[in-house]
């Protein structure tokens, strides 16, 4: 159950990598059980907005406020080292981390989530299967499987149906929509039209700005 009532937001935010500026004054509030997409061309900063909102990207500017929320970021599949010899079981079980360390013990909620995390993403019979030998879909699913475990209340997806079936989409979108039920804020970087059209609102940027809001 989600109990962080106020919205995520960006003031002013600006970004800089050595001399490229990747975003340039952008303000924007991000609600509660909604989902925002981030569209634009490649490399107008979608990417960015979400490190920047994980934490994982410095500002060079600006306020980024998500309160004292739990963040489970979904990174591109395509920039995931998939020459890690672990399982699904193990990628899925790795969002247990954030709530009891990477030595304490899985207690048997922990189990649970995980569990319930590779049925609802339809991993069943992949758990025992490394992550290299996957396809794309397969993959995509797994990393959602682990930010779901992760129960964060910030969830931030990068890409997440570009190039998949339309049954992965299905289940994919499924997912989403429970995250923004429980009250999750959704921010959601895509090509892709209909992730946009399901959105409940959308930020288009263009060159590190905000071009539009609907
Ligand atoms: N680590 C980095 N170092 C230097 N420049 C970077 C880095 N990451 C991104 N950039 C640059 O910042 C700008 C924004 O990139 P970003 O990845 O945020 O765009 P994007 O909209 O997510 O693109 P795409 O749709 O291709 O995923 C681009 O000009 C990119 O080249």
């Amino acid at each position: 159950m989600i109990v962080v009532s106020e919205s995520v937001s960006v003031a002013s935010l600006s970004v800089q990598y050595g001399s490229t500026l990747a975003l340039q004054d952008v303000s924007a509030t991000f609600r509660p059980g909604t989902v925002t997409a981030l569209v634009g061309h490649n490399g107008c900063g979608k990417s960015t907005l979400l490190q920047t909102l994980a934490g994982i990207v410095r500002p060079s500017s600006g306020t980024v406020r998500t309160g004292a929320r739990r963040v489970s970021y979904v990174p591109q599949r395509s920039d995931v080292n998939d020459r890690m010899a672990l399982t699904v079981g193990e990628i899925v079980a790795m969002g247990t981390w954030p709530r009891r360390g990477i030595l304490g013990r899985a207690n048997a909620d922990d189990r649970r989530a995980v569990d319930d995390a590779i049925q609802r993403l339809k991993l069943t019979e992949l758990r025992s299967r490394r992550l290299s030998t996957l396809s794309g879909g397969q993959r995509q699913r797994a990393l959602l499987a682990q930010a779901v475990v992760e129960n964060g209340e910030l969830v931030l997806l990068d890409e997440p149906t570009t190039g998949l079936d339309a049954e992965a989409r299905e289940i994919i979108n499924s997912i989403v929509d429970d995250e923004v039920s429980r009250g999750a804020v959704v921010v959601v970087a895509t090509h892709d039209a209909d992730d946009a059209r399901r959105a409940d609102s959308t930020i288009t940027l263009g060159r590190g700005e905000i071009l539009w809001v609907h």
